[in-house]
């Protein structure tokens, strides 16, 4: 069986150069591109590659995308920074090339993505939920991506059940004190040298507490989740947001 020809965005990066390796070693892929800022997308067409891993910045991404787009390239997508807005334009590049997916996951360990599961099932049989990230001081944005997907799971799923409104009677705070507001779920980020990537979801009721924590230890935990997307996203035309539709986690 022939080889699915796999190229990095963001080959020289943290978590791009941890990709780099585990294409390489994985047995059913071939590593055919593995290009940094400043390469020319061009070489992703004379390379012949099918399935492009995105793991640049928020600020390069949508070009590499509008170029693979348009090239019929398959994209699973690591990169942080995605608004209505952005979703939008990729939806468009999308219809104009209704063959080709893209995978975007806000997060590709399994452990990340189950507590995001987790925090769905339970953020409506709480009164109180809040969302707290921690990560290395070298990451470019907060709140992460993980976060904010967490945050926007979690308030669905109370408006769905009709939760009320969450309990704080702050009347005076320094900006900044409750976090940031994400669809009304309080999300606080944490930068702190030697960290990687750590989320609490912290839930509270009358007398109890539960906390949904998850801990990347290591760029390894995110592997076994970029091959996956690779090998599932040639057959999965259009977009998929998050890891969980190719987990059958629903
Ligand atoms: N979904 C997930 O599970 C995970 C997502 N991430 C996300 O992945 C992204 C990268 O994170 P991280 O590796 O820590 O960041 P790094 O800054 O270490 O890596 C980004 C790399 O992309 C390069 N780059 C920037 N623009 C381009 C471009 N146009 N073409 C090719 N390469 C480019 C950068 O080069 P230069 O340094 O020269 O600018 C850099 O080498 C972030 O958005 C992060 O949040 C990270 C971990 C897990
Ligand atoms: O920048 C990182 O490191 C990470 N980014 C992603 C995010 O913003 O959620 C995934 C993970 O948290 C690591």
């Amino acid at each position: 069986m022939s080889k699915l020809r796999v190229a990095v965005l963001g080959a020289r990066g943290r978590i791009g150069s941890e990709a780099v390796r585990a294409v390489e070693a994985a047995e059913d892929m071939e590593l055919v591109a593995a290009l940094g800022r400043g390469d020319e997308l061009s070489k992703l067409v004379e390379a012949d590659a099918q399935v492009v891993v995105e793991l640049t910045t928020p600020d390069s991404v949508m070009e590499n995308l509008e170029f693979c787009l348009s090239h019929g390239v398959h994209a699973v997508v690591g990169t942080t920074g995605w608004t209505e807005e952005r979703l939008a334009r990729l939806r468009t590049w999308l219809d104009a090339s209704p063959e080709t997916g893209v995978l975007i996951a806000p997060n590709f360990s399994i452990g990340a993505v189950l507590t995001m599961k987790f925090a769905q099932i339970a953020a409506p049989y709480f009164e109180s939920v809040e969302v707290v990230e921690l990560h290395h001081p070298n990451k470019v944005d907060a709140p992460s991506g993980t976060a904010t997907r967490t945050a926007q799971l979690i308030a669905e799923a109370r408006s769905k059940a009709g939760c009320a409104p969450q309990p704080d009677a702050t009347a005076t705070a320094l900006d900044g004190a409750r976090g940031a507001d994400v669809d009304g779920v309080p999300v606080h980020a944490v930068r702190l040298r030697g960290l990687l990537a750590h989320q609490e979801v912290l839930l509270g009721g009358e007398g109890e507490t539960l906390t949904v924590r998850h801990d990347s230890l290591h760029h390894s935990s995110f592997m076994p989740g970029i091959l996956l997307g690779a090998r599932r996203v040639t057959a999965a035309p259009g977009l998929t947001f998050g890891l969980e539709h190719f987990l059958d986690l629903g």
